[in-house]
């Protein structure tokens, strides 16, 4: 099975073979030697070899090599059952930090304030969004660097699409209205991704693009993006921001209904509406580029949305009281287990509990099976994506935005 996988993608990245196929091969000079055996994982100050992207890829400026002074990240910690809330639910099964590194959490944090503040979101209440902390879960969901600029990227997207899920998907006090979330959605593609001139008409999009803090974020964060990644990376955050999209339009025509969805078809709808999203971010933050052919991977795809879901569901395990306490609520999968099973919610929130392990074992199986690819680029992100889930469960239970 392992050496059939590492077979298939080495196909995949060398491309097909035969007549006429020698313009469409993906040349990749780390997959030339199929084997078995698991590819070492990147050393604490990496060789200039592995710095090298695949020869497809837009080479980075030399200021964007790994920095020699980078901590942490480079290793597995391992997986434990840890911790979490008040101590008083079952452990969630997850990794182990790799790094916490709280004087480079405070300075990618200030200087997200900063820009957050030059932008425009959150403006009455700045306070509140620096202690919610988004520069430091970029920091420990990141282990892999330590330079600060791809750290403030990664920081600034997320808060971008956190902005846009509070001013228009989620919180009524901000003006978060159902029947005007796709409107604004559409628009949030546009800054993102800037549609083709059309004269006075382009003229009128650019005046909206301006007028509103948040489509001001997200096309600050996409230029930022353009800045650090290569083409395929940018078009591969953009079409998956916009899949998570399509996730909010369901929530968005539940609430107007004033219907709850039952918990299968939430779990569907959360599939694009995850931390997946921000786990496609690793190898941008990382300075690397993981082939899109080895993104796509079913296997590899699969293995990140386990992991993507499993962090969300971290997230909804923390938000459920905040979600509740809206005048629409929002849909959480404690809140919905509880209503379809009809149990009280600490029973709901163990089966949470149950569905985050099932997750996290299945990603942890996964990479397992793909420890056979010879791909250090794919390793790497593998780990990254490891390590995003162990932030991202240190990052819910200290941020101040779920007390
Ligand atoms: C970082 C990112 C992709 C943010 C957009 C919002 C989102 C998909 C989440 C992962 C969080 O979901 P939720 O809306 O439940 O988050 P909060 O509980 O409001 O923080």
């Amino acid at each position: 099975m392992d050496e059939l996988l590492a077979e298939r993608v080495n196909r995949l990245l060398t491309g097909p073979t035969g007549l006429g196929t020698s313009a469409a091969r993906i040349p990749n000079a780390l997959a030339a030697e199929p084997t078995t055996t698991v590819p070492p994982l990147p050393e604490a100050v990496p060789s200039a070899a592995e710095a090298v992207p695949p020869a497809q890829d837009v080479v980075p400026p030399a200021s964007r090599l790994p920095s020699p002074r980078r901590k942490g990240g480079h290793f597995s910690p391992g997986y434990a059952e840890r911790e979490w809330g008040d101590g008083s639910f079952p452990p969630l099964y997850c990794p182990l930090t790799a790094r916490v590194d709280d004087d480079l959490a405070c300075e990618v944090n200030d200087r997200l304030v900063a820009w957050a503040e030059e932008v425009g979101i959150y403006a009455d209440q700045l306070d509140k969004f620096r202690d919610t902390g988004f520069g430091r879960l970029a920091v420990l969901a990141h282990p892999e660097t330590d330079d600060v600029d791809p750290l403030l990227f990664a920081a600034k997207m997320n808060a971008a699409w956190w902005a846009s899920d509070d001013y228009y998907a989620d919180e009524s006090d901000l003006g978060a209205t159902p029947t005007k979330l796709p409107p604004r959605l559409a628009l949030v593609m546009s800054a993102m991704d800037p549609p083709p001139g059309a004269g006075k008409y382009t003229d009128r999009l650019e005046e909206a693009l301006r007028a509103d803090p948040v489509l001001v974020a997200i096309r600050s964060a996409a230029q930022h993006l353009r800045r650090l990644a290569g083409p395929s990376q940018v078009m591969r955050i953009c079409g998956i921001t916009f899949q998570m999209y399509v996730s909010w339009t369901a929530y968005a025509a539940w609430r107007h209904l004033g219907e709850l969805p039952p918990v299968w078809r939430y779990l569907a709808a959360r599939q694009h509406d995850s931390f997946y999203t921000s786990m496609t971010l690793i190898d941008i933050v990382g300075g690397y580029q993981l082939d899109a052919n080895l993104f796509s991977e079913p296997r590899v795809h699969r293995a990140v949305m386990q992991a993507g879901t499993a962090s969300v569901i971290v997230n909804d395990l923390h938000s459920a009281e905040r979600e509740a306490a809206d005048d629409l609520p929002d849909c959480n999968v404690v809140l919905l287990i509880a209503e379809e099973e009809g149990c009280p919610l600490r029973e709901a929130v163990e089966t949470a509990v149950e569905m985050h392990n099932h997750f996290v074992r299945g990603f942890e199986a996964s990479q397992k099976e793909l420890a056979a690819v010879p791909s250090p680029e794919l390793q790497r992100f593998l780990l990254g994506v490891q390590g995003w889930m162990a932030g991202g469960f240190e990052w819910h239970g200290s941020t101040g935005r779920y007390k």
